[in-house]
Formats: C-alpha cells, sequence, structure tokens
C-alpha cells in the first residue's frame, strides 16, 4: 500500500494536550499543520505522537541539510551532520554506537562506526521534537551507549559548524574587523558601523492597546490592576512605602495573548512600552548582548514610568553554567547583566519589567529570586466562554451575517488559541471576498476552521478501490462513534482529502474538555479503532491498510494514559508518571520509565493492551452488526462525498435505534456559570 495513503483518518477524536479538546472536536483529523511550536503545554491528554508532531518531524527532516560530511567523510567531526532518516538506518543496522542527548532530546551528538571506512566517527542529527519513544527503545534494544543530558549543547559545536560552512568568509571578516576596531582603539564599534550599543528594542510611546482588546483572560487582568495603578501615579505608592513588584512573569502557551497583555498594560497605564525578544539579545560576539540589556533599561529609566517587556525570556534566562564546555559566555554574560540591572532598581524607579515564557521550568532560579521575577501570572488556552469573548474582540471590524452564531464558533474551537481565534476571522473574511460576498456566513466559518486544523483542502479522489476503502474507513469511524455511549455526536464525515488525511470524521464536542470520563476516553478508543475495524470486517485481515497509522497512535496514547496517567485501569489510582513530564521532555520520560520496576512496567503494557483489544472487540462487533447500514452510508458518501451529522444520522437511524443527539452549547454555559 502506497505510504501516501497513511493517515486518510488522522484521528483527532482522540484529543491531545494542546490541541487536545481541538482533537476532540473533530475526530479525524490531522493535528493543525499551521504555525506550531514544540512548545507544548501540558494538558489533559498529551498525544505524544500526535500528527502535530509527525508533521514537525517530518519538517524537522526538511530541515536538516544536505550532509557536508556524512559518515563516510574521514574528517567528519560533531559538527557534520546526518539526516534523521540515515541515521535511523545506521541505528537499524546497528552502526550506532553512542548517542548524546541534548536540548530536551532534540538534538543527538552519535558516534557511528562506519564499516566502510572501520571508523568510528562523530555526527549532528537534528531529532523530530520529543523524539518517538520506539526510538529510545530501539536505541535501547540496539545496545546504544546512550546518555541524555538534561542542558543544551554549548555554542561551541555550533561555532565549529559555522566555521566549517564559512570559515574562509569568516577570516576575511575577522581582518575587517581588526582593521575597523584599530581606528577605533576604544573599541567601541563592531565592524560595518555596527554599535555595539545599537539597540534592539522597540519602544511605543502609546501602544492604544487597553484591557477591553484583550479578551477571556479575566483571572491575569486582575492580577495587572495594580501594576496599571502604580505605573499610572507611582507616588502615590512610595509615599506610602509600599514595594512595588519589578518583574512578573508571565507563562502561557503560544499565541495565548501575552504581549498583547503586556500592551495593554502599558496602554491603560498610559506610559511608554519597550519590547524585546530574548532571543535578540544574545548575539554572536560576547558582550554585545549585555551592553543591549544595559541601554534597554538605561533608555527604560530615562523614560521612567514605562513598561519593559522581554518576550522569550528562556532564551537568556536558561539555567546558567549547563553547557558543554561551561555554558554559553555570550547568554550568561547577558543574563547576569539582566540580574545586575534588575537589583539595580532601588526604591520605586516607575519601571516594570515583564517577561514572557512557556517553558518557567528551564530558567535559571537567580531569575525567580525575590526582587527579580518574583511574581507568576499564567495565561492558558482560552476556555469555551474565552474563546466566545475573544471572537467578539475579533469580529467587531467584520461584517457577519445575521445566522453567525459566536457561541457556535466557540464550540467548535477548542484548542484554539486567540491568536488562532484572530486568524480563523481574518481567513473567513478573506474567504468571503474571494467568494464575491458582502457578508461572513458561517460556511466561511466553517471552512475556515478546517482548514485551521487539517490543512489546504486537496485533490479530489478518483472512484476505485482506495476510495471506497476510505469511505468504510471514515463511515466505520462515524456508526462506532455514534453507537458508543459516551462519545460526542458526529459534525460531519467527508471523502474530501485536507492535509494529509484522505478522509475526515469531525465531532462536535457537547462541553470543553476539562472533565473526561473514563466512559469518554473509552468511547474514544472505540470510535479511534474502528475505521481499522470497518477495514478488516470489510475486506478482510491481510488487506489492512498503513491508513489507521495516525489512529492508533492515538488511540494506544489515550490508554496509556488512562492506565499511568489518569488511574483508570486496574492497577489503581496512581499516577505512574508524574504530570511534569511532558511529551517533549524526552530525558524525563526516560527516567520515570527506569526508575519503574520491571513488573510495574509490564503491568502497564498489560491493561494498556487490555483496554485496546476490549475496545477493537467492541468496533468490530458494531461494524458486523450494522453491515447493512454501513453499506448504504459509505454508498451515499461514495456519491455525496460529504455527509452532515444529521443526514449521517438520519440514514443510520432508519436501520437502528440511535441514543439522542444533543448538540447544544446551553448545558455548557450552565455548568460553566454555575
Ligand atoms: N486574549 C486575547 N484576546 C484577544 N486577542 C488575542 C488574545 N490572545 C491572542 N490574541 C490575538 O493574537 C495575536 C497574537 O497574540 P500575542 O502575540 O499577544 O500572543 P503571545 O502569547 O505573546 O504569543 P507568543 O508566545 O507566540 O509570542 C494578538 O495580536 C491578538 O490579535
Ligand atoms: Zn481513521
Amino acid at each position: 500500500m502506497p505510504s501516501s495513503l497513511s493517515l486518510p483518518f488522522t484521528p483527532a477524536l482522540l484529543c491531545n494536550s494542546r490541541d487536545s479538546s481541538r482533537d476532540r472536536t473533530h475526530a479525524c483529523i490531522p493535528q493543525r499543520n499551521n504555525k506550531e511550536s514544540s512548545r507544548s503545554q501540558s494538558g489533559i491528554l498529551d498525544l505524544k505522537l500526535s500528527k502535530r508532531k509527525l508533521l514537525s518531524y517530518s519538517a524537522a527532516l526538511g530541515l536538516c541539510r544536505p550532509a557536508k560530511a556524512e559518515p563516510e567523510s574521514p574528517n567528519a567531526s560533531a559538527s557534520s551532520r546526518l539526516t534523521y532518516s540515515r541515521f535511523l538506518r545506521y541505528l537499524d543496522e546497528g552502526d550506532v554506537k553512542k548517542v548524546d542527548l541534548f536540548e530536551n532530546g532534540t538534538v543527538a551528538i552519535a558516534e557511528i562506526y562506519n564499516p566502510s571506512l572501520d571508523k568510528i566517527l562523530r555526527v549532528k542529527v537534528q531529532l523530530p521534537p520529543g523524539p518517538p519513544e520506539t526510538l529510545l527503545r530501539k536505541m535501547e534494544e540496539r545496545n546504544v551507549d546512550l546518555a541524555a543530558h538534561p542542558m543544551e549543547l554549548s555554542w561551541w559545536p555550533a561555532l565549529f559548524d559555522f566555521f566549517a560552512n564559512f570559515g574562509f568568509p569568516l577570516l576575511l571578516l575577522v581582518s575587517l574587523f581588526f582593521r575597523t576596531s584599530t581606528n577605533n582603539p576604544a573599541g567601541r564599534n563592531l565592524p560595518f558601523g555596527l554599535s555595539r550599543s545599537k539597540a534592539k528594542f522597540e519602544m511605543e510611546p502609546n501602544t492604544g492597546v487597553t484591557f477591553d482588546d484583550v479578551a477571556g483572560v479575566d483571572e491575569a487582568k486582575q492580577d495587572f490592576e495594580e501594576i496599571v495603578e502604580f505605573l499610572k501615579t507611582p507616588e502615590k505608592f512610595s509615599a506610602v512605602g509600599a514595594k512595588i513588584p519589578k518583574g512578573v512573569l508571565l507563562v502561557g502557551p503560544p499565541g495565548t495573548g501575552k504581549t498583547l497583555l503586556a500592551k495593554a498594560i502599558a496602554g491603560e497605564a498610559g506610559v511608554p512600552f519597550f519590547s524585546v525578544s530574548g532571543s535578540e539579545f544574545v548575539e554572536m560576539f560576547v558582550g554585545i548582548g549585555a551592553s543591549r540589556v544595559r541601554d534597554l533599561f538605561n533608555k527604560a529609566k530615562a523614560n521612567s514610568p514605562c513598561l519593559i517587556f522581554i518576550d522569550e525570556i528562556d532564551a537568556v534566562g536558561r539555567q546558567r553554567g549547563t553547557g558543554i564546555g561551561g555554558g554559553n559566555d555570550e547568554k550568561e554574560q547577558t543574563l547576569n547583566q539582566l540580574l545586575t540591572e534588575m537589583d539595580g532598581f532601588t526604591g520605586n524607579t516607575g519601571v516594570i519589567v515583564i517577561a514572557a515564557t512557556n517553558r518557567p521550568e528551564i530558567l535559571d532560579s537567580a531569575l525567580l529570586r525575590p526582587g527579580r521575577f518574583d511574581r507568576q501570572v499564567s495565561v492558558g488556552l482560552p476556555d469555551i466562554r474565552g474563546r466566545e469573548e475573544i471572537l467578539k474582540v475579533h469580529s467587531k471590524n467584520k461584517k457577519l451575517d445575521k445566522e453567525v452564531s459566536l457561541s457556535v464558533i466557540a464550540m467548535r474551537t477548542p484548542g484554539f488559541s486567540g491568536a488562532d481565534l484572530a486568524n480563523l476571522m481574518n481567513e473567513a473574511a478573506i474567504l468571503a471576498g474571494r467568494r464575491g460576498k458582502q457578508k461572513i456566513s458561517m460556511k466561511e466559518i466553517d471552512d475556515s476552521i478546517d482548514r485551521i486544523v487539517a490543512g489546504m483542502e486537496g485533490t479530489k479522489m478518483t472512484d476505485g478501490k482506495n476510495k471506497i476503502l476510505v469511505a468504510y474507513h471514515e463511515v466505520g469511524h462515524a456508526v462506532c462513534a455514534t453507537l458508543t455511549p459516551g462519545h460526542d455526536p458526529v459534525q460531519k464525515v467527508t471523502l474530501v482529502s485536507r492535509g494529509q488525511a484522505r478522509g475526515l470524521t469531525w465531532f462536535m464536542p457537547g462541553e470543553d474538555p476539562a472533565l473526561i470520563s473514563r466512559k469518554q476516553l473509552f468511547a474514544r478508543i472505540v470510535a479511534g479503532l474502528a475505521g481499522r475495524a470497518a477495514e478488516e470486517v470489510i475486506f478482510g485481515e491481510s488487506e489492512v491498510t498503513t491508513g489507521a497509522a495516525g489512529d492508533l497512535q492515538q488511540i494506544t496514547q489515550i490508554a496509556r494514559q488512562m492506565v499511568t496517567t489518569y488511574g483508570m485501569s486496574e492497577i489503581g489510582p496512581w499516577a505512574l508518571i508524574d504530570p511534569s513530564v511532558r511529551s517533549g521532555d524526552v530525558v524525563l520520560r526516560m527516567m520515570a520509565r527506569n526508575s519503574m520496576s520491571e513488573k510495574l512496567a509490564e503491568d502497564i503494557d498489560e491493561c494498556v493492551k487490555k483496554i485496546i483489544e476490549t475496545a477493537y472487540v467492541i468496533a468490530k462487533n458494531h461494524i458486523r452488526n450494522n453491515r447493512e447500514a454501513i453499506d448504504k452510508l459509505v454508498d451515499v458518501l461514495m456519491e455525496m462525498e460529504t455527509l452532515a451529522g444529521d443526514e449521517f444520522r438520519a440514514i443510520l437511524s432508519e436501520f437502528t435505534n440511535l441514543p439522542p443527539v444533543q448538540i447544544d452549547t446551553t448545558p455548557v454555559r450552565q455548568m460553566i456559570e454555575a
């Protein structure tokens, strides 16, 4: 079976973490394929091997430069790169001897035996974020000497790499540098007029953003009210000897409005807003970051009261002294300078520093000490009410059709961040424009959600065996989901491909995924297995395809989490894996597994297997017992290509008694408001 057929149903009914809710909304969808970062938020269902990961994985592969010196080269050093796929090949052949993992397991330095040279070569391999457990297991099985370093790879191998690529031009640059600096004995200037103190920060005298522009983060806004007051009238606080925090750490996943919130604080207080990104502080030349920090604080103090916003503080604020060879001097100097500046605020200088990160756990503890960033404010992904509020903000300047219901959109978009929702409304407006409409209708919004979640619409499948197979696979998902108590209702089933998915079955969530019962999780496993079950029952065991790969990854993940995280198995209500062990933290995950007894690890596998086997039997029974209905549904789907949830249920109910469907936001709202 061609691998292109793989993942026709990329099962998202089966949720994940950052996108957990989203997946829940739309079963059978691939993870979003738009801007994604490896920064993930631990959530109720953290699917490590989600499609999102697979996408970023292939992106990582795509990013690998053609190996400059593959291990065949006798000159290979650790800075020689090897593509991930070639690395896997060496691993399969047993030629990988030693692997050191860095950067949370995303970068490996591997020692590989090259038989033709009879030599061991050191290469650098970019791994996908959160390398699959199977990769670790494979390395263990092949007796690879594996060491994980909870630190970042020091800058010098990167420099090595840089020299290997740009050695000659760099020599030229260096000679130019000396020429210019001899002209300027103070050495204050760098080549080509790049002044050492050239500020890389931006200053907005008035952001024009207010709290009304930031929705769904009421608690965070409350936390900042006092700071706004202070920035408005610092003297009021100084007069009574009140000490106002100098630094606040804003923690939250990407796109949740951290920058917007910081701007709104400055806007509400009517003070200038200085912003800089942590990664911009750090430059190749040691000392520049520190001088930029000095510069920034000097300018801020001269403009007080004001607000400094440091985005991605983790880029400079990681724990110090952890790189190979003692760490990265430039970063350390920058961080030290930042600490010095913050300590240097005596009394109320009227400068507040807000820093944003989505990885507070990797920050140097010195940053979090009293007098520095000693307050933390969290902004999470918005809940259903928050999404509705954010949608209101972003539909203010848009012409919406009367039938457009923001609460229905909010319901259909669990897992979306504020930035995603802003993007959604914009996409819908563009689509309406392209369709020559005067107003945005629900159709444009629905299409935009599909596009954001599942990717661009693909080419139509031609009639033939593959199309029939995908139709049975999708109808299998939809029928089993409908017949299994606890599953969300089908929103639509379609053979229109999107992204890498050949067909999709979408579900309408009944509520936000804050609390999911065991029954619901089990129902997702049954429905997730139903595509494969349909293939097997209808076409025979030997005809099943690679199309269920994504489904299987997701349901396995859910089953494993039921056992290890949610205490929903015979092992009992224990957290067998520390929830802080997030999908990306491969090092911690390995340690967690290693610290477990053999017996416990076996028991976990046994329970996971049992859950999946039971669910598979149920799914196959549903397919066998409803064959007539399924055949009819496949006929109609082949003809129409897309079936709306109601149409689907109407046909299915001709053959079987269906449980009543409730697609109504009211109960959710009542629940939230209660
Ligand atoms: N809570 C929100 N209310 C209204 N709009 C929002 C909200 N959150 C995000 N947005 C929209 O998304 C855009 C991007 O958000 P912003 O840059 O503030 O996120 P961020 O958390 O700083 O992201 P990152 O971590 O990626 O820097 C905003 O300009 C705004 O249009
Ligand atoms: Zn499927």
